[in-house]
């Protein structure tokens, strides 16, 4: 996969090149490119915001900086790509746009600060490319490159071959729709508190019993909302008694 990320602070990517994802782009597993918007300015003082038409407070970016950049990125590789411009007003990012994204063959993101990009660069690409305006939590950042990390981050954890245990991906939380149990590891007691038994029984019926048991309260405890999202048949009867 190819990723392309345009911004005015490259700097912030820094952390795609660290560890997990830093070894996928030296395995070749991931194709990571930054590019400075800036480099796309032609005045000395390398504008690319303005003031809002209609007034209001803040700046607003401004198309044409981002036409000639995206023009230039999109066209330096022939593969078909999927425009992704994180912002406040976006469509959630769940973990299945996470999965739909890790089948891209390349994703362009547009990073924007001040108030965002003016809506032109939007519509334009969206006439011919998908393009996706995304959220990645009800909070308001100042700008979209810690969205692109997140975003960026989720997706690349699915690519075969980037986490070192497959298995970890397969059994994510919101993979079965709901959170993640607690987990323990050694040592058994530490400062009081005990490991639960039952996780040192040996008995795998029970302790799946016990995961799912916990993973349920849990989900049903801090996002109710999930449980009500569940498909009708996703809860047994051991489930139910619950
Ligand atoms: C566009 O409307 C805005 C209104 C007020 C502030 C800002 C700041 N800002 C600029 C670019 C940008 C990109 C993404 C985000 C963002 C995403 C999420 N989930 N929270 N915040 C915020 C961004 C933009």
């Amino acid at each position: 996969m190819r990723i392309d990320v345009v911004t005015i602070f490259p700097g912030y990517l820094a952390p795609l090149r660290e560890a997990l994802l830093g070894r996928a782009v030296g395995t070749g597993l991931l194709d990571i490119a930054v590019h400075d918007l800036r480099d796309w300015t032609h005045d000395v003082h390398q504008a690319v915001d303005d003031a809002p038409y209609g007034g209001g407070p803040g700046m607003v970016m401004r198309p044409h900086v981002w036409g000639e950049a995206l023009d230039d990125v999109l066209a330096a590789d022939p593969r078909p790509a999927r425009l992704v411009v994180p912002t406040p007003a976006g469509r959630p990012f769940t973990q299945a746009a996470a999965h739909a994204y890790a089948a891209q063959e390349r994703l362009v993101f547009a990073c924007g600060r001040y108030e965002g990009i003016d809506q032109r660069v939007v519509d334009h690409y969206a006439a011919s490319m998908p393009v996706d305006e995304i959220s990645i939590g009800d909070y308001v950042l100042v700008g979209g490159e810690v969205a692109v990390l997140v975003v960026v981050e989720a997706v690349a954890r699915l690519l075969p071959g980037v986490l070192g245990n497959p298995r970890s991906a397969a059994e994510d939380s919101f993979s079965d729709g709901l959170l993640e149990g607690p987990a323990y590891t050694r040592p058994e007691v530490w400062r009081g508190h005990a490991v639960p038994e039952v996780l040192r029984s040996g008995n795998h019926g029970a302790i799946a019993r016990w995961r799912r048991d916990r993973a349920l309260e849990r989900t049903a405890e801090r996002r109710p909302d999930l449980i009500a999202a569940l498909p009708p048949d996703a809860l047994d009867e051991a489930d139910r008694a619950l």
